[in-house]
């Protein structure tokens, strides 16, 4: 587990005409602030990575489908430097991801459809506070590629 990263289940409600799935209310002990919320939607097999925040925390919620999310901490001081958390996310495993700044993130479409990630984050999208590094860069120790056996 990354230092400051929470996984936390989150509820479905499901009846004949649909669902409801809960992502985040104004009351729970985990909100911090709103921003901005935004979905980002990402092919099967697609990767969008890699990313990291100066400000921002995010709260990531996968509403369609299912993404291979990967986190890696390479903070000056923290006492996970250099931890990776490899999640699931989406059908099957519906959860709020929340996400410090600075902690390096990307996640790869998985399964057969479009997923939608959506993103609660704590400030509005700004570019200027995003860094960005290639998805097979050497500084990360991991690789996207599917892992058969
Ligand atoms: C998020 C956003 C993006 N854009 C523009 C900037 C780029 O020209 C284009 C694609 O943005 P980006 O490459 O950042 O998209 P994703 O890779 O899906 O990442 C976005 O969604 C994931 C989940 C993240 O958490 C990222 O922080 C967020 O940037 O949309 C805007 O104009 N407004 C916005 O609010």
């Amino acid at each position: 587990m990354i230092e400051g990263v929470a996984v936390r289940p989150l509820r479905q409600i499901p009846d004949e005409r649909g669902k409801i799935m809960h992502m985040l209310r104004v009351d729970a002990p985990h909100f911090e602030q709103f921003g901005e919320i935004y979905f980002s939607c990402v092919y099967p097999g697609a990767i969008k990575a890699w990313h990291i925040h100066k400000a921002m925390t995010l709260n990531y919620a996968v509403i369609v489908g299912r993404i291979k999310l990967v986190l890696y901490d390479d903070r000056e001081g923290s006492p996970t430097r250099h931890a990776l958390m490899e999640l699931f996310v989406g059908d099957g495993n519906y959860a709020l991801v929340t996400v410090p700044p600075r902690v390096w993130n990307g996640f790869k479409g998985v399964g057969t459809e479009t997923a939608i990630v959506a993103n609660c984050a704590t400030l509005p999208h700004d570019p200027e506070e995003i860094e960005r590094m290639d998805p097979f860069t050497d500084r990360i120790p991991y690789r996207w590629d599917i892992k058969h056996g």
